[in-house]
């Protein structure tokens, strides 16, 4: 080896690691992914939940080699997703709960390692040279919306949202007072699980309605009968109209629309609701002083999926202000939240 062709003298044992970190994380995501796909495909988080186990009988109810399920358990150790609580001796977290193959986050899991995922980001370095997002073409439809006329992807899409709502609900539920609220519309509430716990908790709230698209609401219909009498379930087209009500709720939806379509969302929104009421928008906002690496995961992702984008504070205001009046930012909500009045 030439001298040249080394790093630098002062690159040191912080810096090899550093890279390493780099290296594994970005260039060897898919490596890890393959991993943790195999804990839950085997089923070792389901396992963990009646108590802790020696990785000798994980190996048996597994069917899998003793010390190989070690060393895969073993890797997840420092991620906090296990505990080894004495040497061989593992115990599940708050996470691996969560990755159970009934546990909330299994369908969004199963999403992110299929092998159609890995499909859908092959065009995304074309996405970056375009400006325009490829991933419709890579799933050989015209808008990324055109899948749910499938009815299992749509209801696998379906199932996603609701795991990323029932981590997030009891954070937005601690920090937002719904009780002065008389009809309470979700925009786009897919799987209706927010406005059903909204519902639940506030007795006096005489009327929530689930607002999604046609597909999505017929599958509901079918499945939830006899369910909460306040609980309406109506179909239709948010950029066309939604229903009228004192306040809106828009969940991950603006974030999946360019800042033309979301505008006609806004208008159509401000158009419904009541003197008074309030819109809340649940979207994450970027913070260019203090980035959060899982935000912009999301930007990106939303740029290949829709050419849309996560927005900044001040791309938020701007977005809103033909409309609505700023309230507030709630900043202890994890996922983003903006409160608003119309003008
Ligand atoms: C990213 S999901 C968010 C779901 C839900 N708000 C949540 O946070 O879990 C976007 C939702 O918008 C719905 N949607 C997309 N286009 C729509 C349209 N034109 N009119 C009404 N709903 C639409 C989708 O069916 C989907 O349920």
């Amino acid at each position: 080896m030439h001298l040249d062709d080394r790093v630098s003298d002062d690159f040191d044992a912080t810096d090899y690691f550093q890279t390493m970190d780099v290296l594994v994380k970005y260039g060897g995501g898919h490596i890890i992914s393959r991993f943790f796909s195999s804990l839950f495909q085997l089923g070792v988080f389901d396992h963990l939940e009646d108590g802790p186990k020696h990785y000798h009988e994980i190996a048996k109810l597994t069917n899998s080699n003793s010390e190989s399920i070690y060393r895969l358990m073993r890797f997840f150790v420092p991620q906090g997703l296990f505990v080894e609580e004495k040497p061989g001796i593992f115990s599940k977290t708050k996470q691996s709960s969560l990755f159970t193959k009934n546990g909330i986050m299994a369908n969004y899991m199963g999403m992110f390692v299929s092998d159609s995922h890995y499909q859908l980001l092959k065009t995304f370095p074309e996405t970056i040279v375009k400006g325009e997002g490829q991933a419709p073409k890579a799933m050989g439809v015209a808008s990324f919306w055109d899948c749910f006329k499938d009815h299992a992807f749509e209801q696998s899409f379906t199932k996603c949202m609701l795991g990323f709502t029932k981590t997030a609900s009891p954070n937005i539920l601690k920090h937002i007072d719904f009780s002065n609220y008389k009809t309470i519309v979700d925009i786009g509430g897919s799987h209706g699980d927010f406005i059903k716990e909204v519902l639940k908790l506030y007795p006096t709230i005489k009327h929530g309605i689930n607002f999604d698209k046609k597909e999505v609401i017929e599958k509901l219909k079918q499945n939830q009968q006899g369910e909460n009498q306040k609980l309406q379930l109506v179909s239709g087209n948010f950029l066309e109209s939604v229903p009228r009500g004192d306040c809106m709720i828009l969940k991950h939806i603006l974030h999946d629309w360019s800042d033309e379509d979301s505008k006609t969302i806004l208008n159509n929104v401000a158009d419904s609701l009541e003197d008074g009421g309030h819109l809340y928008i649940f979207d994450f906002v970027i913070d260019p002083k203090n980035y959060n690496q899982h935000t912009l995961m999301y930007d990106l992702l939303m740029l290949h999926l829709f050419t849309a984008k996560e927005r900044t504070k001040e791309q938020w205001l701007q977005l809103v202000q033909d409309r609505f009046t700023f309230v507030k930012f709630i900043h202890e909500i994890s996922i983003g939240c903006i409160v608003l009045k119309k003008k």
